[in-house]
């Protein structure tokens, strides 16, 4: 029976290949098991394992069977106490006779674990563990088993309720803490929570903290929005002299949301008649334009926005009448989804502890050595947990390192069209862009490549500088980095990277900050600025307008952005063609 053994393979990386873990599963060509099948065991037994390698280490099952290693007495203890089907394998195989020997041992430590947990039903404690929320106890050594934890972000619906409101009503009785790290470490049941101290009417609850059924969120008084979500709402920093403002890649729409209630609360106060303002939500996507449209209403702000059903933001035609009064647009488009914290892209494996086996002398060590490779698997190179198992998100499945560039190539293609398409609207001052990606092509590259553009030298458009930026996000520590490897020479001065640079924002995931990993920068232009000269325009296949990146020579001056840049993904290999 080799499942678990693949599987184990699998998990343990043994073939040290690069990729997601679901292309190494599908693409490895001598599997005997069906890949659905291993990658079905390897992604439920990880999700497991933080309940799992407890449970292990109690029944002491490692140390009675020797010949298992920390990952097949995982894989094994999973499926013979969850899966339906139990052990897939015959009942003389000598993988299901060692397990299903401890199973009511296993059984007895996974109701004291399930206890524990506080879930009365296994199916309780299947629910917390396909939340992601399973609190990793301690190891039998006494140490505590690391595992960075993602609070609850919520963000108070300012369109419908106040933080005032909420604090008293759906949060009556939580002690305020006076900083992150005791809310992260405290359980779902306590009351505690944090006022975050950069981002407006934005709480910060504990990791299980569940609201999902609470009045409050099912009338769209809160909105659970990660904290760096919120950043690119609050940075763009609208008013209502702004008038128009396109959310260009809105659905589901928590950005759409944030920003209409930004503008609400400055309108509402400052100028009770007079033309109000838009937001102009556009969604390619139907399907997701449902979606966006669902959570507009609910949000109570339908009021100032305006659902572009299915529309393409490419194909808006900046010189229109329509878009005449667009003066901000935020931009928030598909990235690879790697700073996502919990897709599975950031599988998590805590193993049992194997220190139990090393009272096994050196002799019967190696002979053991040998059976498994024999069988397949090499003894594991695996740390105790948590071990962490890299897997690229589902948009950059890349096998290899080559494949993933070639994607960030493309999606950072997307991006700089897009955000050069936004920096035609005639009387547009600022812009934000942000994606969910950790990659430097697709955030620090794809604003070098902007700001270095024709369109942007025409228009004017400069980075917001940090000095300018909203007080909360000045304040904001995490800045851009440049990457020697992907940005290419070519930068005019040094002090004027470093001043984009300082312009750009960073969150990281998997830090105390609590954020997921994310990238928001801003760009402005003065009203008063004078063209220099037309922007370079080619037609694509389509007839469409499109951003020609040519480069500049040495000697040319460009107001605050003495620079010469190439976007690591749209200029690699271009020639030059734009002559000034
Ligand atoms: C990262 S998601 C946006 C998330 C959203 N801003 C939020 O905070 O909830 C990107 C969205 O942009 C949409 N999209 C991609 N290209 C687009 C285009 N050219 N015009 C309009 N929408 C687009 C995608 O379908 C997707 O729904």
């Amino acid at each position: 029976m080799s499942l678990y053994y693949e599987a184990a393979s699998i998990l343990t990386n043994a073939d040290s290949t690069g990729g997601s873990l679901k292309s190494r599963i599908f693409n490895k060509k001598d599997l005997k098991s069906k890949p659905a099948q291993v990658f079905a065991l390897v992604t439920e037994a990880s999700k497991w394992s933080g309940v799992l390698k407890d449970v292990v280490e109690k029944s002491g099952l490692l140390k009675e069977e020797r010949k298992l290693t920390p990952v097949l007495a995982l894989l094994l203890a999973h499926d013979l106490l969850l899966s339906k089907g139990g052990v897939a394998a015959p009942a003389n195989h000598v993988l299901k006779l060692t397990i299903t020997r401890h199973k009511a041992r296993l059984n007895a430590e996974l109701v004291k674990s399930r206890i524990k947990r506080g879930c009365g039903t296994l199916e309780q404690l299947r629910e917390q563990v396909n939340s992601g929320e399973v609190e990793i106890t301690t190891a039998p050594n006494g140490s505590p088993a690391e595992s960075i934890q993602h609070p609850r972000w919520v963000r108070i619906n300012t369109l419908k309720t106040t933080l005032e409101i909420q604090l008293s009503t759906t949060f009556a009785g939580y002690n305020k803490a006076d900083g992150l790290a005791p809310v992260i470490s405290a359980s779902g049941s306590s009351k505690l929570l944090y006022l975050d101290p950069h981002i407006p009417n934005l709480i910060a609850l504990p990791p299980r903290a569940d609201f999902a059924k609470s009045p409050a969120y099912l009338a769209g008084h809160i909105i659970f929005q990660d904290k760096a979500s919120c950043f690119p709402a609050y940075l763009l920093d609208v008013q209502p002299e702004d008038e128009d403002i396109i959310d260009a890649c809105a659905a589901p729409g928590n950005k759409t949301t944030h920003l209409s209630a930004i503008l609400s609360e400055r309108v509402d106060s400052s100028m009770p008649e007079g033309p109000a303002p838009k937001i102009f939500a556009y969604e390619k996507d139907a399907r997701r334009s449902m979606i966006l449209d669902k959570m507009v209403k609910i949000a109570g702000a339908d009021k100032n926005v305006r659902v572009k059903v299915a529309k393409d933001f490419l194909a808006t035609k900046p010189d229109s009448l329509e878009m005449e009064h667009v003066r901000a647009l935020l931009l928030d488009p598909s990235c690879s989804g790697s700073g996502i914290v919990g897709r599975d892209d950031n599988v998590k494996v805590y193993l049992p502890d194997s220190k139990s086996t090393e009272a096994t002398n050196s002799l019967s060590r190696k002979s053991k050595k040998r059976k498994r490779a024999k069988a397949g698997v090499e003894t594991p190179k695996v740390p105790t947990a948590p071990l962490e198992v890299e897997e690229s998100a589902p948009e950059v499945a890349a096998q290899d390192g080559t494949e993933l560039r070639d994607r960030l190539k493309a999606l950072s293609t997307f991006q700089l069209h897009l955000l050069t398409h936004a920096m035609r609207f005639p009387n547009a001052r600022k812009i934000t862009y942000s994606t969910c990606s950790i990659h430097f092509e697709e955030n620090e590259g794809v604003v070098f490549g902007a700001l270095t553009s024709p369109i942007a030298k025409e228009r004017g458009w400069r980075i917001l500088a940090r000095d300018k930026q909203v007080l909360g996000l000045r304040r904001w520590e995490r800045r851009g980095s440049w990457d020697e490897d992907r940005g290419d020479g070519g930068i005019a001065t040094e002090k004027w990277k470093a001043e984009v640079l300082e312009g750009c924002i960073r969150c990281e995931k998997g830090t105390e900050e609590g954020t997921m990993g994310f990238f928001v920068a801003a760009f402005v232009r003065d009203s008063t600025f004078k063209a220099a000269e037309p922007a370079s325009e080619v037609m694509d296949e389509d007839g469409e307008e499109e951003e020609e990146w040519s480069g500049f020579s040495e000697d040319d001056a460009i107001p605050s952005e003495p620079a010469t840049v190439q976007s690591p993904a749209s200029t690699k290999g271009k020639k030059p063609k734009h002559k000034r």
